[in-house]
This record gives C-alpha cells, sequence and structure tokens, in this order.
C-alpha cells in the first residue's frame, strides 16, 4: 500500500504507509466529476456509483475509506426476527465496527424491496463518528434520514426490514455496490452528485491532479462566462494555459 505526505507546494505526495489527512482534505475540495476523469485518465471507467442519491440533500460531501458489508438473498427459514437478539449479528456487527471517518459501504446485489438500514442504526454510526454510509439497496425510515446530519447515499427507499432480502454475510470483503468493485480501505468520494469509489493506491495522486484540473477549470469557466468561445479555451491552447499561469 501507498500512502501519502504534504507535498512542498502544498500538494500531496507518495510515500508508505497510510493515506494522510491533506489526501481527504484535497478530496473534499473536489467534485465527484472531477474525480472521475482523473481515474477515466489513468483508465479506470466504472468507479461512479450510478444511480445512488443523497437522502439528505443539505449533507452530501463525503470523504473516507470504505468499510464493506456484503449481503446474500435473505432466506425465510433463516432471516427471522428473532436474529436480532444476537448484538453480533453481521449488520448490526459492521455498524458497530465502522471506525471514526470511514464509510459504511454495502453491498445489496442493487436490490431495493428491502431497506439495507434504517434510522437507529444511522444514528449509531453518526455517534460512532462515521463519515456516512452508501448502500445500493435501501433504506427505511428515509423521512428520519432527510433531517439527518449524516451522507447517506440510497438507490431508493423501502420500509420493509433488511430481513426480508437481505442476508448479511462479510464483512470487510470486496464487493460490488451499483457494480462498482470496492474494496474495504479504498477511498470514497461523495457529493450532490453522488458516489466515487477511488482505489486506494490512487487516492493520493488523485487528489493532487484533480485539485490542479479544478484550479484550471474554475480559470476556464471564468473565460466563458465572459464570452470566450470554446476553440482554445476548452480543452485550453498554449495560450490560455499561459494565461492561467500567470493568472
Ligand atoms: O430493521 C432495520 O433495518 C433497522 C432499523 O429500522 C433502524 O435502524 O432503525
Ligand atoms: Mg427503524
Amino acid at each position: 500500500m501507498t500512502a501519502q505526505v504534504e507535498g512542498d507546494k502544498g500538494g500531496v505526495e507518495q510515500t508508505d504507509g497510510a493515506i494522510g489527512p491533506e489526501v481527504f482534505a484535497a478530496l473534499r475540495r473536489v467534485s465527484t466529476a472531477t474525480v472521475t476523469t482523473q481515474l477515466f485518465a489513468r483508465g479506470l471507467r466504472n468507479a461512479y456509483l450510478a444511480g445512488l442519491r443523497p437522502l439528505n440533500p443539505s449533507c452530501t460531501r463525503m470523504v473516507g475509506e470504505a468499510f464493506t458489508l456484503r449481503n446474500i438473498p435473505a432466506r425465510e427459514d433463516l432471516d427471522v426476527l428473532s436474529v436480532f437478539r444476537d448484538y453480533d449479528h453481521p449488520q448490526r456487527r459492521a455498524v458497530e465496527s465502522v471506525g471514526p471517518g470511514q464509510v459504511l459501504v454495502m453491498d445489496c446485489r442493487g436490490d431495493t424491496r428491502a431497506a439495507s438500514i434504517g434510522g437507529i442504526l444511522a444514528t449509531r454510526l453518526l455517534r460512532r463518528g462515521a463519515a456516512g454510509l452508501v448502500t445500493d439497496g435501501a433504506v427505511r425510515d428515509s423521512p428520519f434520514f432527510t433531517d439527518l446530519e449524516l451522507p447517506a447515499f440510497a438507490a431508493g427507499v423501502c420500509a420493509t426490514t433488511n430481513l426480508a432480502r437481505h442476508h448479511a454475510v462479510d464483512l470487510q470483503v470486496p464487493i460490488g455496490c451499483a457494480e462498482v468493485p470496492v474494496y474495504p480501505g479504498d477511498v470514497i468520494v461523495a457529493d450532490a452528485e453522488g458516489v466515487v469509489c477511488v482505489p486506494r493506491h490512487l487516492a493520493a495522486e488523485v487528489a493532487r491532479d484533480a485539485l490542479e484540473q479544478e484550479r484550471l477549470e474554475e480559470y476556464i469557466q471564468r473565460l466563458v462566462d465572459d464570452g470566450a468561445p470554446l476553440r482554445g479555451t476548452y480543452p485550453p491552447d498554449e495560450e490560455t494555459l499561459r494565461g492561467y499561469r500567470e493568472s
């Protein structure tokens, strides 16, 4: 694994070890659109978790390491209400294991016919210091999520409890979420547009180059807003780049 330290010009550079806080800080400042372009430039075209929407539109900014939970289809004889008497049920254990700053990412195989989590468990995640939650299934208690100060992204809402469709099996294994591969420790980045998964080993360089892309695009945006045509401006030719460097 690689990790990152603050570069001498305020950027981020790779070293060995954990992901540095400056990488998370940089990713918090850039859009998911920019992050997908940086991943695309590195050959990764399937990083955006299509179809997931924020449950609280005023609480969408989320960056953190993925903590994964895998569900398989439920079975009537196994998935009954009494399983929750076991506090170590994998769904409950997942909630009580997510660390501060981590994002709980749940694989529900895109099945929104039952919830994957509800308001009480989400409140517990918030109190544990989680950065947020992501599911390619549904949530229940969705009106409660509208005001919850926890970024939460789901493919739908459904009043039915998880046991009807989902059998939680594994924590911290590679999963598919909205058909995107998510490995434990990958960096999840979200904004009002949705959720992107950044492979852990790319987090630092994507953060660095995304910041630079956004600076340049802000400059281009201003030029276009002032009436500049696309030709020569977007993408920028040498003259526009010179103007940007001198700005
Ligand atoms: O049964 C569930 O999915 C859990 C639930 O409602 C909650 O956390 O409030
Ligand atoms: Mg509930």
